[in-house]
């Protein structure tokens, strides 16, 4: 039995996380574990969990066996499809962790959406592919008490409705510490990340999220990439380069033909161990 997990904390414009290596899936965590983790009093803190897993032991993976798998858990427990601001930090960790060989600066890593491309760059920064966002001819309509608004949704892998916030609306005003509520509520059955954005120039913008399983964070990288794809479309644009300001710092993403690419920092800030609930010490 394990007595004490080994674990990293780590952000991403702090978007934070616990990370644990398992690479042979020897020791899922179950729902209060994974809550206990990211208990930010009773436990280490975190928006989520980061466990690395090979991809061979991950039922829904069917590409390279051998890869790295980040296996995502909201604070809340849920499994998310993806995390982009996740998935930078996971893969520095990999590196810092030697899973991956030394002066390894290309690394594949394995999501529930699919495979993602992480880049270390030399000024510190990650950058990721994320796929190929698609934005729905139909948008939700996005409330927050007597408040609502049009959205975009984006799927990045996982679910997003953007609110384009317009004359009048106060970005730092909006009341985030409940879930909006959208309507048609089939638009989302398995819930939806909510990002709320301000223009600010061409090209640059400033988000707040409100993000599934979790609540109001500093950051959500998927969510970064919703905003520059529903920004896009709303301008009749495909190809460019977003700055997004978050709570939390900024990241770029380019979009081109298409596809998309996150980029922005990730930092491992500390590493230790941990008991976790009903666990006997071993001697
Ligand atoms: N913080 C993440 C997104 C995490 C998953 C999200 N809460 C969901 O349930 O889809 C990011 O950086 O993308």
């Amino acid at each position: 039995m394990v007595a004490v997990l080994e674990f990293a904390k780590g952000h991403g414009t702090r978007n934070d996380f616990v990370l644990v290596t398992d690479a042979d899936d020897a020791r899922p965590l179950t729902d209060e574990e994974v809550r206990f983790l990211t208990d930010r009093r009773a436990g280490i803190g975190g928006d989520g969990i980061l466990r690395a897993v090979r991809g061979r032991h991950i039922p829904e993976w069917d590409g390279d066996p051998d890869v790295w798998f980040m296996d995502y858990r909201n604070a809340d427990a849920s499994i998310a499809e993806m995390c982009g601001n996740g998935v930078r930090v996971f893969a520095r960790y990999l590196v810092e962790e030697g899973l991956v060989p030394e002066g390894t600066t290309e690394i594949p890593i394995g999501t529930r959406a699919g495979l993602r491309a992480a880049a270390l760059l030399d000024d510190g920064r990650v950058r990721v592919w994320m796929g190929r966002p698609a934005t729905a001819d139909s948008g939700t309509t996005v409330q927050i008490g007597d408040s609502n608004w049009p959205a975009t949704n984006v799927d990045v892998g996982n679910p997003h409705a953007v609110v384009l916030l317009g004359e009048g609306d106060e970005l730092a005003e909006l009341d985030l510490t409940r879930a909006p509520g959208w309507f048609p509520l089939e638009a989302f059955p398995s819930g939806v990340n909510v990002e709320f954005v301000d223009e600010l120039a061409p090209g640059h913008v400033r988000m707040r999220v409100f993000e599934r399983g979790v609540g109001e964070t500093d950051s959500c990288g998927t969510g970064t990439v919703a905003v520059a794809s529903a920004v896009a479309r709303a301008h009749g644009e495909t190809d460019g380069r977003w700055t997004v300001e978050v709570p939390g710092g900024k990241v770029e993403v380019d979009l081109a033909q298409g596809e998309a690419w996150l980029t922005g920092p990730a930092e491992i800030v500390a590493r230790g161990s941990v008991r976790l609930p009903g666990e006997e010490i071993d001697d």
